[in-house]
């Protein structure tokens, strides 16, 4: 296919997306299905082309001044790609697959229209109804935090220390150009380019082997930040696929006992596998079954219960674009049931002196310290362990990711501009 053919395929696309309401993931996999000619290289370039859309949706469709999918695309070359009107006019030639030549007002909005009236929400892509949210968290920086969170993402990965060491991985992974990520002492990053070309990390043999997951920084942080030891009694109360579970088993350095459930058993399919390649011996998968408790053997005696909450993943907006958009108020409402359902879960697993560590991939105050003080206030048997005593985990990183994390009262908050991070929130609380 020619540049401009991908063009025409991405703005389809995108009409598709908001049309139809589909998530962009499954239009671009049945796009590809159904347009078998389209190689590799084509379809990870229409891919990075929409998603570079739906990170602009909002500025884009400013700078047109017109919502369509051709004028969002058109808006996105200019300001996530930096491309000149010539340029652009060259690949909108009208030739057989290629977009309609610009039109004069599209030109005109291009030499002359600027996002420097637009609102904040509108020039940093949040939506609208996001933004008192994000005032209560960043203040006067929530559109210069909300531009991170509209950014492209790395791809990080996390060393597995029972299966393999940095050093050596960062040798065998040299042709990615992978590099050491700032805090965490395990994490590798590769950045990847506009197009949206999956390295293909699955097949490299320091994957295969179990020596790498793929895990972003501030996930491989929150984990650390949990403090889990070797020997300790640690239940993973909201494993999921487990990128939790696996980051925690390497910390137990294969010594104690880790217990991983979820409420979903569909979620923890995947997590069986990942155990097993990355060397874990010491996890038991509690899968429930029906109604039971599958936890129902444990008072009391957890050290440290760590609950990766089902939240509204605004801290993933980089890797998730189109998520943002689909967000709606409900869905916030939903959750913060949720997280104080599954608090509640977690007070009779915990022994006098353990833990709960409580994760967050939101940067929403009402799922963060608000759960967090909501919880404390009714269960004045646990308090929080301050801040600068949870970051010490970080060793000589610590004093500068306590200048670059925002530290609250409730945790520590992780944002893509204040540590290059996905948003996570992390909260330690001590049960007396
Ligand atoms: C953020 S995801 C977990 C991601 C996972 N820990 C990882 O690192 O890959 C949140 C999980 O919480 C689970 N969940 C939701 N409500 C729950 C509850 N009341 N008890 C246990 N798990 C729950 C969801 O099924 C979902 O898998």
């Amino acid at each position: 296919m020619t540049p401009a053919a991908r063009l025409s395929a991405a703005i389809e696309l995108i009409d598709t997306i908001e049309k139809d309401r589909v998530p962009a993931a499954k239009a671009l996999k049945e796009w590809g299905t159904a347009h078998r000619f389209a190689g590799s290289g084509d379809r990870a370039a229409i891919a990075g082309l929409v998603w570079d859309v739906l990170r602009r949706y909002a500025s884009s469709a400013w700078l047109m001044d017109s919502d369509t999918a051709r004028a969002r695309l058109i808006g996105m070359l200019r300001l996530e790609r930096n491309m000149d009107t010539p340029t652009m006019a060259a690949m909108f030639d009208g030739g057989r697959y290629a977009p309609a030549p610009l039109t004069e007002a599209e030109q005109a909005a291009l030499a002359s229209r600027s996002l420097a009236d637009a609102p904040a929400s509108v020039a940093s892509d949040y939506p609208e109804w996001l933004d008192p949210h994000l005032a209560k968290v960043f203040g006067e920086t929530r559109a210069a935090e909300a531009a991170a969170m509209a950014s492209r993402a790395p791809l990080d990965l996390r060393i597995n220390t029972l299966k393999g060491n940095r050093d050596k991985v960062l040798r065998s992974l040299a042709h990615l150009g992978a590099k050491p990520t700032p805090w965490s002492p395990n994490g590798l990053r590769i950045e990847l380019g506009a197009d949206a070309r999956n390295p293909g990390i699955q097949a490299e043999e320091d994957f295969i082997k179990g020596a790498i997951e793929v895990q972003d920084e501030g996930s491989q942080l929150a984990a650390l930040l949990t403090a889990a030891k070797p020997g300790e009694q640690v239940i993973d109360l909201c494993a999921g696929a487990g990128g939790k579970t696996l980051a925690l088993a390497a910390l137990m350095q294969g010594k104690g006992r880790l217990i991983a459930t979820d409420r979903d058993k569909r979620q923890l399919a995947p997590i069986h596998e990942r155990l097993s390649r990355a060397g874990v011996h010491n996890a038991e998968i509690r899968t429930p079954k029906g109604e039971a408790d599958p936890l129902a053997d444990i008072r009391s005696t957890a050290d440290l219960v760590v609950i990766d909450a089902p939240c509204t993943g605004t801290g993933t907006w980089r890797r998730n674009p189109d998520a943002k958009w689909r967000m709606r108020p409900g869905a916030l409402e939903i959750r913060l049931k949720d997280q104080a359902e599954v608090l509640e879960r977690a007070v009779p697993l915990v022994k006098a002196g353990g833990r709960i560590a409580y994760i967050t991939c939101s940067v929403l105050s009402e799922e963060n310290g608000e759960q967090v003080r909501a919880f404390v206030a009714r269960h004045p048997e646990f308090s929080l362990v301050p801040s600068e005593q949870t970051a010490s985990v970080l060793w000589d990183k610590a004093d500068a990711f306590a200048e670059a994390a925002l530290k609250t009262p409730e945790g520590w908050l992780l944002t893509p501009r204040r540590t290059g991070t996905d948003g996570f929130f992390v909260s330690v609380l001590k049960k007396a």
